[in-house]
C-alpha cells in the first residue's frame, strides 16, 4: 500500500521549533516522516523519530535514510519519551514535536480497522502488540462503560442509544468488522443525526482513543517531554479534536502558572515554579488554502511552549 500523508501546519511547526544547527529534536509521532524530513532539511541537526506503529516506522526509516545517522528511528509509545532519550545517551533535547492521532496511511488502510468507510477487521491498534482491540471493546465492555466512553471520548450525544443497540446486537452475534459496527450505529441514531456528519465518526474516535489509551499517553508524554527539554527548548503539539486540545492547553497553563496557593495569600508558599512559557496564546490553525489542499488539516490546532531557563 502506498504511504501518503501530507504533514499538517508544516511551516508553522518548523518556525515554532526554532531549529538550530547541532540540535537534537524528537519527532514523537513520526508517521510518514513528513515533519521529520523538513526538520532535517532546514537545519544541520539530528532527529529521533518515535512511532508505536512498526509499519510507519519502517516506511519513514526508508524515506529518511538519505540523512544517514542524523535520523534515529525508535519504536516506542511517546509516553516513554524519557526512557528513549536517556537510553540513547542524551541528557536533554532541543525540541519535541507531537502531531497527534493517526496518519492518512493508517486511516486509509482497511486492515488497521480505523475507518468507518472501508470494511476491515475491528482492530484500531496503532501498536499491533497492544493486546486490546476495538472488537474487545465493542464485544465485551459493559453497556455503562460504552456509554461513558462514547460521551467522554466521542462527545456523542446519542451515546446511550448507540451503546444499547451494540449490546443488543452482540448478544446475537459479536461484531467482527468496521462496517457492521458503522451500520449498527447508523440504525441507532435518529434520522436527523444521519443528515449531519457520518453518525459513526464520533464513536469510532471514542473507541480508537480507548483502544490506544490516547489521553493517558498524551498526558504522560507531555510530562516526559518537558523533563527532557533543554532550557530554551520548544515543544510543539498539533491536535485534531477538542479533547486533545483541551488537555494540551490545560497542561501548558499549569506548567506556566503552577502555583496552587489560595488567591488571597500575599505570597506563594506552595513552592511550585513555572517550567514553561506558552508561545501561542491562541492555537494556530491552518489557512483556508491548506485546508483546501488537505481536508485532514481542517480540525488541526497547533500549540507551542518553551522550557524556561531556570526550570
Ligand atoms: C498524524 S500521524 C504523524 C504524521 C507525521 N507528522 C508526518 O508528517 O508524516 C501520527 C503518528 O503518530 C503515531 N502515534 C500516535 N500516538 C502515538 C504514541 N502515543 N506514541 C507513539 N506514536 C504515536 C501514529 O502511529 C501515527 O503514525
Amino acid at each position: 500500500m502506498e504511504f501518503s500523508h501530507v504533514p499538517v501546519l508544516l511551516n508553522e511547526t518548523i518556525e515554532h521549533l526554532n531549529l538550530k544547527a547541532g540540535g537534537v529534536y524528537v519527532d514523537a509521532t513520526l508517521g510518514g516522516g513528513g515533519h521529520s524530513e523538513e526538520i532535517l532539511k532546514r537545519a544541520d541537526c539530528r532527529v529521533v523519530g518515535l512511532d508505536q506503529d512498526e509499519d510507519a516506522l519502517n516506511h519513514a526509516a526508508k524515506r529518511l535514510a538519505p540523512f544517514g545517522d542524523r535520523f534515529i528511528p525508535v519504536k516506542s509509545n511517546f509516553r516513554n519519551i524519557r526512557k528513549v532519550v536517556y537510553r540513547l545517551g542524551l541528557d536533554a533535547v532541543d525540541g519535541v514535536l507531537m502531531d497527534l492521532g493517526v496518519s492518512s496511511f493508517q486511516l486509509d488502510n482497511p486492515l488497521k480497522g480505523f475507518s468507518f468507510q472501508h470494511d476491515g477487521p475491528l482492530d484500531m491498534r496503532m501498536d499491533p502488540q497492544n493486546p486490546k482491540t476495538a472488537a474487545d471493546v465493542v464485544n465485551t465492555y459493559p453497556e455503562k462503560e460504552l456509554i461513558r466512553i462514547f460521551y467522554e471520548y466521542g462527545e456523542e450525544r446519542y451515546a446511550p442509544q448507540i451503546a444499547r443497540a451494540i449490546v443488543k446486537r452482540r448478544e446475537k452475534k459479536p461484531f467482527t468488522s468496521t462496517l457492521e459496527l458503522a451500520e449498527e450505529i447508523i440504525r441507532a441514531v435518529p434520522a436527523k443525526a444521519r443528515r449531519e456528519k457520518h453518525p459513526a465518526k464520533r464513536v469510532f474516535q471514542a473507541i480508537r482513543i480507548e483502544v490506544n489509551d490516547e489521553l493517558s499517553s498524551l498526558e504522560e508524554g507531555l510530562v516526559g517531554a518537558v523533563e527532557v527539554l533543554k532550557p530554551g527548548g520548544r515543544i510543539v503539539v498539533i491536535t485534531f479534536h477538542s479533547l486533545e486540545d483541551r488537555l494540551v492547553k490545560n497542561f501548558f497553563r499549569r506548567e506556566e502558572n503552577p502555583c496552587i496557593c489560595p488567591k488571597d495569600f500575599p505570597m506563594c508558599v506552595c513552592g511550585k515554579k513555572p517550567r514553561l512559557k506558552v508561545i501561542t496564546k491562541k492555537p494556530l490553525v491552518p489557512s483556508e488554502e491548506e485546508i483546501e489542499k488537505n481536508r485532514r488539516a481542517h480540525s488541526a490546532k497547533l500549540r507551542a511552549a518553551e522550557k524556561l531557563s531556570f526550570a
